[in-house]
């Protein structure tokens, strides 16, 4: 995705990421989105008051049929989020994405007025930004304080006048709810007892093909009305009607309203109940919260805030899940060009991309992979979680994608990493042995729709075999790159920023099947819905229950998955290089891990988050093990040259040792003696 895409749309203030909605069972969907309709519905009306027509080709079913709707009062002085540092995870990301930050010339960040911003800064100002030092001595963030005292207190120094043009706009926003609703209850049937859903064709019987603004809102009426008949089919259904006509008419119409194809539509449909999907499909219109996170090989959460805040920028940590993420509400100020992000204190992430490395619990002195690694989001986060210790190989097929990892690795000072360029199907063959792998795999992106609208029409049936063929070969690769054995890990992490079950769950199957070497644990996320453990009638080992789908309408995060393996053996000599078609089990098979009895497995190194840290910004190397290896890799160089290492690395380790040494270990002779 270019910048054009992104810049061109404004940034309101998002709603908080939610890991409140932690729901255990798919069909506890949340109902947290249910403002949304109505705000798309303010969106249309006052694109109708405005006289906008809305392109009726869109429901021709081309692009996005709702032109987004601009902010009332113009935005001033405000600068808005750049691109994220990891921006577009999908393997479609271009070179563009790689440039990762917008310096100049972008639009505002929010809809706030000039004055309500002034008003803001001067709110925030008087409590932080003019005095400094008073909150300095305060301690905004003590060293000793918890991690709510924390929260509260950089919520309380910045979001005073947030709340209060929160609740300003909130209240505008519930009027203006109430009055569409009644003015939409005059115009439509849904007050009606049975509501009768549109048909496709007009008075006299035409097909209604050239679609405009109105219209468009109809359409939406009619697919909110389909959606509450199929939610109490025998009470709201027609008669005559069945409900696959039902569902029929609610794809097509999510085609033409929101412009996707209709194989990918019916993808996405395919995975929630009916009104779960509109929520899905709503969300994906908005754009999510600008994240960035705290690089804490450079710094602490709170002093980053402290310096933004006093940059006059508006933030709340992310959430109680993450102790580096700071949401970023509004900026004066470009978030790619500060001194800070220049300094590498800070990178633009999407909240959602902390997940799998959270999960991967990286430990200090470890030896972890990277398969997928540029353009470095997560190497950079596993970096900081290793304090700069252990070794990390950082790996991209794409060498272009590896130079922005290579940016992104010294702006934000990692010293623990080595990056490579090699096909990832070509591990363990090129190193093995690792302690932790993470597969952050290519994916089709459906999952970062809000942030890469070509997704809903440019992804083919071809894709849906190509790239799930690819994640399985990928995922065997980084089965078997780990070593079992580790004392600290033995553990692979899998993700993508899809959310089909083709790339994430049968995915896993076909590891658990063609692996018998490795089990799913838990990830340790404290927020997340379950993996699939059946869908369209196939049946996913019940351990898929550990697995964890973000959802944009349910957390307010990119759409992701997560899944955690611990291997717990060697990779059969029979397993090696397995290459079924399919591993799923349909009803009628049974899987091979079935059979298997799944004990349970323990990541006993928990998720360190890397909010406090110790000692030097840096952390710094471990001399001792660096001279271990330094050494082991001596002795097989001079045993490659036929020399004795002993022989010769004592001669060199006894010169090191000075002449006292020489003479009382050596063997007897002086130094210079013959
Ligand atoms: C989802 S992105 C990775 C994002 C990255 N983990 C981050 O957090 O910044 C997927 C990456 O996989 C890379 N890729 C695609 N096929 C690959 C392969 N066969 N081996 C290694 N990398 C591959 C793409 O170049 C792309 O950079």
């Amino acid at each position: 995705m270019g910048q054009g895409r992104r810049m061109a749309r404004k940034q309101a203030i998002p709603p908080p990421l939610d890991e409140s909605l932690v729901t255990r069972k798919r069909k506890d969907a949340p109902a947290a989105r249910v403002e949304e309709p109505k705000r798309k519905r303010r969106a249309e009306v006052r694109e109708l008051k405005a006289g906008g027509a809305v392109n009726g080709g869109a429901l021709k079913s081309k692009g996005r049929p709702v032109k987004p709707v601009k902010p009332t009062k113009p935005a001033k002085k405000v600068v808005p989020p750049p691109m994220s540092d990891d921006e577009i995870d999908s393997d479609d990301a271009t070179d563009d994405d790689l440039v990762g930050v917008n310096v100049t010339g972008l639009d505002a960040l929010g809809s706030a007025s000039e004055d309500e911003l002034d008003d803001e800064f001067h709110e925030s100002g008087s409590d932080v930004v003019d005095s400094d030092t008073d909150v300095r001595k305060m301690g905004m963030w003590s060293e000793d304080e918890d991690d709510s005292d924390i929260e509260e207190k950089l919520t309380a120094a910045n979001i005073e006048g947030l709340s209060r043009k929160l609740d300003m706009q909130k209240a505008i926003e519930d009027a203006e709810a109430q009055a569409e609703l009644e003015e939409a209850a005059l115009h439509t049937n849904i007050a009606g007892d049975k509501p009768k859903v549109l048909d496709d064709e007009d008075d006299e019987g035409k097909p209604i093909t050239n679609l405009h603004a109105q219209d468009l809102q109809l359409l939406r009426t009619r697919l909110t009305d389909t959606i509450r008949v199929l939610g109490d089919f025998k009470n709201l259904a027609e008669e005559g009607r069945s409900r696959s006509e039902y569902k029929a008419q609610m794809l097509k119409d999510i085609c033409a309203y929101y412009g996707y194809s209709e194989f990918l539509a019916e993808k996405l449909l395919n995975l929630f109940p009916p009104q779960e999907a509109f929520a899905f499909f709503e969300a994906n219109e908005q754009p999510r919260p600008v994240v960035i996170r705290t690089n804490t090989l450079r710094t602490h959460r709170r002093e980053l805030a402290q310096t933004l805040i006093n940059r006059g920028v508006q933030l709340e940590p992310v959430g109680k899940w993450s102790k580096v993420g700071l949401q970023i509400f509004e900026s004066q100020v470009p978030l790619g060009a500060t001194p800070e992000y220049l300094a590498g204190h800070y990178i633009l992430q999407a909240a959602s991309s902390f997940l799998p490395v959270m999960a991967l619990a990286p430990q200090e002195n470890e030896r972890v992979l990277d398969m997928a690694a540029a353009p470095g989001g997560k190497t950079t986060h596993i970096a900081a979680l290793m304090k700069n210790t252990g070794c990390i190989f950082a790996n991209d097929s794409n060498k272009q994608r590896a130079k922005g990892l290579i940016g992104n690795i010294h702006r934000l000072g990692v010293k623990n990493t080595i990056v490579c360029n090699y096909s990832a199907l070509e591990f363990p063959k090129v190193m093995g042995g690792f302690d932790r792998v993470l597969l952050d795999a290519p994916c089709s992106g459906t999952g970062v729709i809000a942030k890469d609208a070509s997704v809903k029409t440019n992804k083919t049936e071809a894709d849906f075999m190509r790239l799930p063929h690819l994640q399985k070969q990928l995922i065997l690769a980084a089965i078997d790159s780990v070593d079992h054995s580790s004392k600290t890990g033995g553990y692979i992490v899998y993700s993508t920023c899809s959310v089909t079950v083709e790339e994430n769950e049968q995915v896993v199957q076909y590891a658990l099947n063609k692996r018998p070497n490795v089990r799913l644990v838990e990830t340790g996320l404290t927020f997340g819905k379950e993996g699939f453990t059946r869908y369209m009638g196939k049946i996913f080992h019940p351990s898929l229950k550990m697995t964890r789908r973000y959802y944009p309408h349910a957390f307010n995060v990119d759409g992701f998955f997560v899944a955690k393996f611990k291997k717990i053996a060697v990779t059969p000599m029979n397993a090696v290089g397995a290459n079924g078609v399919n591993g799923v089990s349909s009803t009628n098979e049974k899987s091979s891990t079935e059979n298997i009895t799944q004990e349970e497995y323990v990541d006993k190194a928990p998720i360190t988050e890397d909010g406090e840290k110790e000692g030097s910004d840096f952390g710094g190397w471990d001399e001792e093990e660096d001279q271990k290896y330094i050494e082991r890799h001596q002795r097989a160089q001079l045993r490659r040259k036929g020399k004795n290492p002993k022989a010769v690395l004592g001669k060199a380790k006894m010169k090191a040792q000075g002449p006292e040494n020489e003479i009382v270990k050596g063997s007897g002779k002086e130094k210079g003696e013959k």
